[in-house]
């Protein structure tokens, strides 16, 4: 596997650490010896062409699909079922639609035994936090669709999580839309400082939000390129050092033969 930068140390203090991780579907092996290690606190983005097992290798981070050989461990425990310690989002928000956005933030706590005065911090927090302070009545269905977004990921964070996994959250959005979550995304992270993994088919949304960029190709699904993305924060989206990487992975995907759907600037 060639790499642009060594892989982190085998350590159990790694936030995750995917280890000779394979998945088969029956015959399909839509995962192939994939290594991986996530510090926390890290931003990573997994990002490849369509079935390259993006999200299998999500949802053995989340423990909802187990390795068919090799282990998915967080802190140095084995993953062995969804817990509270990661959060997921989806592309199709998630939301539960018979309840307001507030009872949806809650929805996690709730069910944890938080009292009513808990509850109320919670949903007052976390739905400032995404600028949904005004929309705390409202039904998922009367919201647009970043709102809608913007309460999932409210929701997730009520949870808490040391963990957020995010399985193309924005890939349904409109452009500008999708600009201005991202941006809203990374001052989340900068003041929760989860560790946070993320999918994407878009190469311009990789390098405006990662650390590292896991690229991967399909048939088998692997992992081809471990790219430390060394752009400066706060990041712009018209700089020459972000053209550069987007080229940069651009031809690391030309070079697999393998680039699918991801451009620049997508
Ligand atoms: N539950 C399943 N049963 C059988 N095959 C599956 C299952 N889930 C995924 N696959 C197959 O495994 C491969 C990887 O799928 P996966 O959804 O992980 O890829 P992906 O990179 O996330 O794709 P996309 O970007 O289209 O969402 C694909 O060929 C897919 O058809």
């Amino acid at each position: 596997m060639a790499t642009d930068s060594q892989e982190s140390s085998h350590s159990d203090a790694a936030a995750i650490s995917i280890q000779g991780v394979e998945v088969r579907y029956g015959e399909l092996l839509a995962l192939q010896k994939v290594n991986l290690h996530i510090q926390p606190r890290e931003f990573i983005c997994l990002l490849g062409p369509s079935g390259c097992g993006k999200t299998t290798l999500l949802n053995v981070i989340a423990g909802f699909v187990h390795p068919t050989n090799g282990r998915a461990l967080t802190y140095g425990r084995a993953i062995e079922e969804p817990g509270p310690d990661r959060g997921m989002v989806f592309q199709e928000y998630g939301l539960f639609p018979w309840l307001t956005v507030r009872k949806n933030i809650q929805y996690g706590p709730k069910l944890k035994g938080s009292c009513s005065t808990e509850l109320d911090e919670i949903a007052n927090k976390y739905s400032k936090m995404v600028g949904l302070e005004r929309f705390c009545d409202s039904y998922p269905g009367q919201l647009s669709g970043g709102m809608r977004q913007r309460a999932a990921i409210a929701r997730a964070l009520a949870n808490q999580p040391n963990i957020l996994l995010m399985d193309e959250p924005f890939g349904a959005l409109d452009a500008m839309t999708r600009q201005s979550l991202q941006e809203e995304l990374l001052q989340i992270w900068e003041l929760e400082r989860k560790t946070l993994v993320f999918v994407t088919h878009s190469i311009a949304e990789a390098v405006f939000l990662a650390d590292k960029i896991i690229v991967m190709s399909a048939h088998p699904g692997r992992i081809e390129h471990i790219v430390d993305n060394t752009i400066a924060r706060p990041r712009n989206r018209t700089a020459d050092a972000h053209f550069q990487m987007c080229r940069h992975i651009e031809l690391l995907f030309q070079g697999a033969g393998k680039c699918g759907n991801t451009r620049p600037g997508e």
